[in-house]
């Protein structure tokens, strides 16, 4: 595991959107495994930056988002499609047809969930997974106690979460109570993991997850079992490692 601790919140988004240019400058075709919340914002600036500024070519890329709310329909400012639109995609260059975010209206959701990861496969599995982290350690929708094995599912949100999140709804009756994620196999098949965490709120979490016992409980403990992962904190979520 590869750790950077960058001075402050700026500094980390840049690291990690250099990562990432760095990766579709590679492979132009790349598999990219998107996150949503605040802190890759600053990243998904930065690479619209760099694809007006230094024409960072996303034509050929393929995204795949880690989770979507259940019930929210697509154009519904919480949904993570929604999210994604207005913060990456409508200002860089990527095809439509190239985009895959888990359907939280679909009919069939069992189907929906094989289908994702078919496509995954499909397109040759994940290249870089972005990631964030929940103050309770999940990573995607993957909450506490989840089950490793799992593949893209049907979550139930946890109450930590909701609460969460409630800072983006009218009221906290409004947040939706179950999501479809990707798995923790999902993303562990991912060949390059980047973990992001910034703030003082992510402290504890960040040196559990990082230093702490490998457990469900806390699911991006996982992660210390994922052979390329990059990991870029801020100082105040680096604040509590040991080995740092
Ligand atoms: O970056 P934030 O807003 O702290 O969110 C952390 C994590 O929580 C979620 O927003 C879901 O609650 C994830 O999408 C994200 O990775």
């Amino acid at each position: 595991m590869k750790i950077y601790v960058e001075e402050n919140y700026q500094k980390l988004s840049k690291k990690a959107a250099y990562i990432l240019a760095s990766q579709v400058r590679l492979k132009p075709d790349s598999v990219l495994g998107l996150a949503t919340g605040d802190t890759p914002l600053g990243m998904y600036r930065e690479l619209a930056a760099m694809h007006q500024e230094e024409d960072l070519d996303f034509k050929e890329v393929k995204t795949f988002n880690l989770d979507e709310y259940y019930g929210l329909e697509k154009e519904n400012p919480q949904s993570y499609h929604y999210y994604m639109m207005e913060n990456f995609f409508k200002y860089v260059n990527i095809q439509e047809k190239n985009i895959h975010i888990p359907d939280g209206q679909a009919p069939d959701i069992e189907e929906a969930c094989r289908r994702y990861e078919q496509l995954i496969r499909l397109m040759g599995g994940i290249d870089l997974q972005v990631l964030g982290i929940g103050r309770n350690g999940h990573i995607g929708f993957n909450e506490p106690d989840v089950k490793f094995e799992a593949t893209t599912h049907l979550v139930q949100l946890d109450e930590d979460t909701i609460q969460a999140n409630a800072r983006f709804f009218d009221s906290i009756h409004k947040v939706p109570t179950q999501a479809i994620s990707m798995g923790i196999k999902t993303i562990m098949q991912a060949k390059k993991i980047v973990l992001l965490a910034s703030g003082r709120e992510k402290r504890e979490v960040i040196q559990r997850a990082l230093e702490g016992k490998i457990s469900p409980e806390l699911p991006a403990s996982v992660l210390q079992l994922h052979n390329d992962v990059v990991v870029i904190l801020d100082r105040e979520a680096a604040g509590g490692l040991k080995e740092i």
